[in-house]
């Protein structure tokens, strides 16, 4: 089949070239010329393990192109997914629709024949049933345009795998569509007859599982981070109730990981549009209890605060610290509402002269935050350090060899944020480990 896919960032780039690989011919389609060229030449502006391969692959095999033209784009295919970004509005705590409502005010007056629409972005509900309206009022095929919401539950760094195998697939049709869902069950084949679950509703229900999924998601990362503060003052072990909680399979194990808590592009927000989307619609309360999930996911970032303050009693002011990691979490170089750089920045504003360092995410970190340093790798960066704080939790840290660590710094003093370091083994190379929810 010819499909487009509409904004090619994180999500976008990664359907594209997993739409080419079960067997489509697709037409990205980006307002940023630059990065456009970027992926018309086969290389990807971002990290996303398996993600420049696969793209070159289908660029190579002609298989995958790329445009900036709305018009190349209505007359290429009929079938259109949408997956540009919903960020947290300017100022306010809903989400920003200005992108989603722009794609519908510019491919819509090209559509002079059938086509399907396909929302892949994370929206408010309410948002389809509004844009389908939109849709049928500006294209010239009026009512023979549809639209259908199948949100995305992929997570970066495994972005790849997620789309082609992913748990199910969830799509919400208007009431009354009956010829959408035969088009996309052909979009979609290879995966459903591979046995992908297919949940089929309506809008809202469809706009609703993505929203709180995530918003369980993050519930789960926070109830786990809370009990790290209860830890903290009982003398537990929160890594070891996590284990001891994880062999209940009513509660299970993933997302139940103690630390610095979440960040990235997606969870912190789209628990604050959904509060706040809540609030629009009259049942606020029902959602109150986001509202605590967050502030228990950024109050783990002033605990870090403290913790350095302790390990620095004359204060962080001219301190050297040393801070691992950059990226939200490690196989990404997504540095959106990272809990390490917002760290590695409020270090530096106390005082402390911050050199950070982390394998992918370096040039956006430079970008966002040039007023710190940047070392070439994480021993550089340890040099002379009285403190390392280890904030995401790439492999390269874990690998590293306490004692050679040890032999660069100042003083033999880390913060593992993560709760993945080998405790024992640092304290046994003398040094002095600090971490969360753990004594
Ligand atoms: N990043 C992720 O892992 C996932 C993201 N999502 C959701 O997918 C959506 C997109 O997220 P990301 O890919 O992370 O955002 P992103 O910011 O990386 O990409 C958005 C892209 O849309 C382009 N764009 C903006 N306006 C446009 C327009 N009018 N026409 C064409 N292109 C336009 C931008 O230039 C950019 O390349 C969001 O709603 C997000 O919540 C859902 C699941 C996973
Ligand atoms: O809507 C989205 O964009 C995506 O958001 C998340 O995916 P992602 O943000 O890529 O990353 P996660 O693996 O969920 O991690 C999010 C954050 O939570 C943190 N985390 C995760 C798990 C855990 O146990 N503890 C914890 O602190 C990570 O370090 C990271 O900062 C969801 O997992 C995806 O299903 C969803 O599609």
């Amino acid at each position: 089949m010819r499909l487009t896919v509409i904004g090619t960032g994180y999500l976008g780039a990664t359907h594209a070239a997993c739409m080419a690989e079960l067997g489509h011919d697709v037409l990205g389609v980006d307002v940023d010329p630059d990065k456009i060229t970027a992926l018309q030449s086969g290389s990807v502006p971002f990290y996303e393990p398996g993600l420049a391969e696969l793209l070159a692959k289908h660029v190579a095999s002609g298989r995958l192109r790329f445009t900036t033209s709305y018009r190349e784009a209505a007359e290429f295919a009929e079938v259109h997914f949408s997956c540009v970004g919903t960020p947290q509005q300017p100022g306010g705590q809903g989400a920003d629709l200005r992108y989603v409502d722009a794609v519908i005010e510019s491919l819509a007056p090209h559509l002079d024949r059938p086509a399907l629409v396909v929302g892949k972005s994370t929206v408010p509900v309410g948002t389809a049933g509004r844009l389908a309206g939109r849709l049928a009022e500006l294209a010239p095929a009026g009512a023979q345009v549809r639209l259908a919401w199948n949100p995305e539950f992929l997570r970066e760094g495994f972005a790849i795998e997620d789309t082609l195998r992913p748990d199910r697939l969830v799509i919400g049709f208007d009431g009354g569509d009956t010829a959408s869902e035969p088009l996309l069950r052909e979009v979609y084949r290879p995966l459903l007859d591979a046995g992908v679950p297919l949940v089929v509703t309506d809008f809202p229900t469809a706009e609703l599982v993505k929203t709180s999924a995530n918003a369980f998601l993050a519930t789960k990362i926070s109830f786990i981070n809370a009990m790290a503060e209860v830890c903290e003052v009982a003398g537990a072990d929160v890594t070891q109730l996590s284990a001891a909680l994880s062999y209940d399979d009513r509660i299970g194990g993933r997302f139940l990981h103690a630390g610095v808590g979440f960040g990235g592009g997606c969870l912190p927000k789209d628990i604050r549009a959904f509060r706040a989307r809540a609030e629009e619609l009259g049942v606020g309360r029902a959602l109150a209890f986001l509202e605590e999930v967050d502030a228990i996911n950024l109050r783990r970032r002033d605990r870090v605060m403290e913790l350095a303050a302790e390990l620095l009693p004359d204060g962080l002011s001219g301190r050297r610290i040393a801070v691992w990691g950059a990226a939200f979490k490690p196989d990404s170089d997504d540095i959106r509402d990272s809990p390490a750089l917002a760290l590695a920045g409020r270090l530096h504003r106390a005082g402390a002269s911050v050199s950070v360092y982390d394998p992918k995410a370096m040039d956006n970190a430079r970008k966002m935050r040039p007023e710190l340093d940047y070392a070439t790798g994480p021993l550089e960066s340890a040099q002379g350090a009285e403190l390392i704080v280890h904030l995401t939790e790439w492999r390269d840290f874990r690998d590293l060899d306490p004692r050679a660590v040890a032999e660069v710094v100042a003083r033999p003093q880390i913060i593992d944020g993560r709760n993945v370091l080998d405790r024992d083994g640092w304290r046994a190379a003398g040094w002095t480990f600090r971490s969360l929810g753990r004594q």
